[in-house]
């Protein structure tokens, strides 16, 4: 039935990844539709598996893992065994695409790099997420989220010495660099059907926060300064009486004044009137908002600041989020019945495709548990083969 198509329905992708890199790229892949095969280490499998240091079955499924893992089929495969080995070639032989996010080398050194599985499959797409690009001085580095924030800037964001220095807390590099390994592939695949040949991607933690930055790469060229939200001088974090609410005062004609009336204090906006006489005067613009928003609610500050048609939120616990009716509307909770946790609820897919929603076709996969399964599969295929 048409309405089951999904659009990578017939890709099969060869998965050594782990963590989370990797992982959030293969699983957005396999919500797409494609068949994904992770190959996992036998009996400690991706390093996420053993996040708690325990080899329970709790452990070794545990809620991390669950979240990056779905709509995937777990094999066990020691890949420097000669048996592995061969496997793992043979499996190439059906893939369209081989994943991995290990530090640069370590396919090569398995015999698993480009130019020896196109020899054997010359359409496969080989994609890589490392640390810090395959060449250069870092590639030998293990790659990392944290090292990533403080090797490319996200750190000392603000440059403001007011603000410390701090580990943005979400996995943002992982995340934006699984992303855009994503987007390799699928062009890869893309212009495999113009070509008839695949290719290599490449993503890095490393490239990935240098091009989120872009907007800021380009003025600290141009300006030799840093400017961001962070560093805005109507944007901030503000306390009220009963929690906090976050204001960016942009996109609009005067925001300044329109916060004044919001906030029902004098109009601060003749005395400074340009961006750069606020920026001069930020401590001074802050305290005076700060000292109005401590006297009311959050409520009561949106509701006034939502009139002016200003930018404005309240500040929440991911708890508080996940609560809210808007992120259900929005698809974004998925809850599954797994047979070790429970019942527990993932973050849904945030692509919402019209013809192809998104469906857990493999609830996040046990170690090992479809390895009789995909080995059959193989065998059948190089019985046809050797048929042919
Ligand atoms: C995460 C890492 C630092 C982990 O480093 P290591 O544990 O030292 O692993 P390496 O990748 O260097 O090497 C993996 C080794 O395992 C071997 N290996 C892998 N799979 C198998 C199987 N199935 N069987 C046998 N051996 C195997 C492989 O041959 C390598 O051995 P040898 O050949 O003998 O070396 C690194 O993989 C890395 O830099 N990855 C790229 C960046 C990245 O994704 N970082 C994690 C993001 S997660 C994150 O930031 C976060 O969650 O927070």
């Amino acid at each position: 039935m048409s309405e089951n198509i999904m659009p990578l329905d017939g890709i099969r992708i060869i998965d050594f990844t782990q963590v989370m890199l990797g992982p959030c790229a293969t699983q957005m892949l396999g919500d797409f539709g494609a068949d994904i095969i992770k190959i996992e280490r036998p009996g400690t499998g991706d390093l996420s598996r053993g996040f708690y240091g325990l080899q329970t079955e709790e452990a070794l499924n545990n809620a991390v893992f669950a979240s990056l893992n779905r709509n995937k089929r777990s094999i066990e495969i020691d890949t420097k065994s000669e048996a592995g080995h061969k496997q793992v070639l043979d499996l190439v032989k059906t893939a369209d695409v081989v994943v991995d996010n290990f530090r640069a080398g370590v396919m090569d050194r398995l015999g698993f790099g480009y130019d020896a599985l196109s020899k054997i499959n010359p359409k496969v797409i080989c994609a890589s997420g490392t640390g810090f690009g395959s060449t250069g001085p870092y590639a030998h580095k293990g790659g990392q989220d944290v090292l990533a924030q403080a090797m490319t800037g996200v750190m000392e964001k603000t440059q403001d010495p007011s603000i410390p220095k701090s580990i943005y807390p979400t996995t943002l590099c992982d995340y934006s660099a699984g992303m855009h390994l994503v987007q390799g592939i699928l062009a890869a695949l893309l212009m495999r059907d113009k070509t008839g040949h695949g290719q290599k991607v490449e993503v890095s933690l490393y490239d990935s926060m240098i091009a989120m930055q872009m907007q800021e790469a380009a003025q600290w060229s141009k300006h030799r300064e840093v400017l961001n939200w962070a560093a805005m001088p109507l944007t901030g974090v503000f306390d009220t009486s009963d929690g906090a609410i976050v204001i960016v005062g942009a996109f609009k004609a005067n925001p300044l004044q329109d916060i004044c009336t919001a906030l029902e204090i004098e109009d601060l906006s003749p005395d400074y009137p340009t961006l750069e006489t606020q920026r001069k005067h930020k401590p001074f613009l802050q305290a005076r908002f700060s000292e109005a928003i401590a006297g009311n609610t959050s409520s009561y500050w949106l509701e006034r600041l939502e009139a002016q048609d200003l930018l404005c939120a309240p500040v929440r616990s991911l708890g508080e989020a996940l609560a809210d009716p808007q992120t259900e509307i929005n698809g974004m909770l998925q809850s599954i019945d797994h047979p070790v946790l429970g019942d527990i609820t993932l973050a849904g897919s945030p692509v919402h495709l019209s013809k192809a929603p998104m469906i857990v076709r493999h609830l996040p996969p046990r170690l090992g548990q479809h390895t009789d399964e995909v080995l059959q599969e193989l065998a059948m295929f190089l019985n046809n083969e050797a048929a042919e």
